[in-house]
């Protein structure tokens, strides 16, 4: 019996959430998970349809991509994967999906402005989006290279990971985390809604940029247990 059974079972778990909220078709995205004392990561093996996967095929790598058990290849994306893992210390799961309307945002290139509550409720900021890649970026090494996106896109927006626990790869797709697997997989799910909420709402009022910031504050502080108006009668 494996000695990451534990972790292969909730990583498995949190994979099997992607097909059942419909954020991803056949082997699109996939989800990882870390155990930072073992110095592995257990992630969805590439090219398996959520159908046919099983817990034993869930592939355990080292910090440096290297296997450590398993039969099949590890996710395309786990050079991006286990970069976050190393640049984002509270993090212990990630995942990645090509939710429709969260991609369609990435292949535009936008980050997704903050319309509305249902979005304060998660974070403060706009969602944001990488650059671009150069092309000697994408032929280098693109997975890793897409990791390092990501943190130039925090670095960049002095963003905390632990308050933004989701990105817009361009013209590819989410990526989100959490403090474990289910975790990263329920921040896609909200990214998925947000995203869809805003295409649906700058359809109907394109003039709309965000909301008022003591609305993203209510509602973000109120969640997140910092209410800043505690006492202020509001
Ligand atoms: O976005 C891509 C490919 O464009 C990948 O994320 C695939 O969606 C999943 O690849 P594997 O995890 O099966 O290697």
């Amino acid at each position: 019996m494996s000695k990451y059974k534990y972790l292969k079972e909730l990583v498995y778990e949190a994979n099997m959430e992607i097909p059942k909220e419909e954020l991803a078709i056949v082997t699109f995205g996939n989800v990882s998970g870390v155990d930072r004392a073992e110095g592995i990561v257990a992630i969805k093996p590439s090219g398996v349809p959520y159908h046919k996967l099983r817990v034993e095929d869930i592939v355990i790598v080292d910090m440096d991509n290297m296997l450590v058990e398993g039969k099949l290849r590890p996710s395309s994306d786990t050079k991006t994967h286990t970069l976050l893992y190393k640049n984002f210390p509270s993090i212990g799961g990630v995942c990645h999906t090509h939710s429709t309307y969260a991609v369609a945002w990435a292949q535009a290139m936008k980050p997704i402005p903050n319309l509305g509550t249902t979005h304060a409720d998660h974070l403060t900021s706009s969602i944001p989006v990488t650059d671009v890649m150069s092309d000697e970026m994408i032929l280098l090494d693109y997975e890793m290279e897409t990791g390092n996106q990501i943190l130039d896109t925090f670095r960049k927006g002095s963003l905390n990971p632990d308050e933004v626990e989701m990105v817009l790869v361009a013209c590819h797709g989410p990526f989100t985390w959490g403090n474990d697997p289910a975790k990263a997989v329920y921040n896609s799910i909200v990214l998925e809604e947000i995203a869809k909420m805003a295409f649906l709402t700058l359809q109907i009022n394109p003039n709309i940029t965000s909301i008022k910031q003591s609305l993203i504050d209510k509602h973000y502080f109120r969640k997140h247990g910092k209410d800043a108006y505690y006492g202020q009668g509001c």
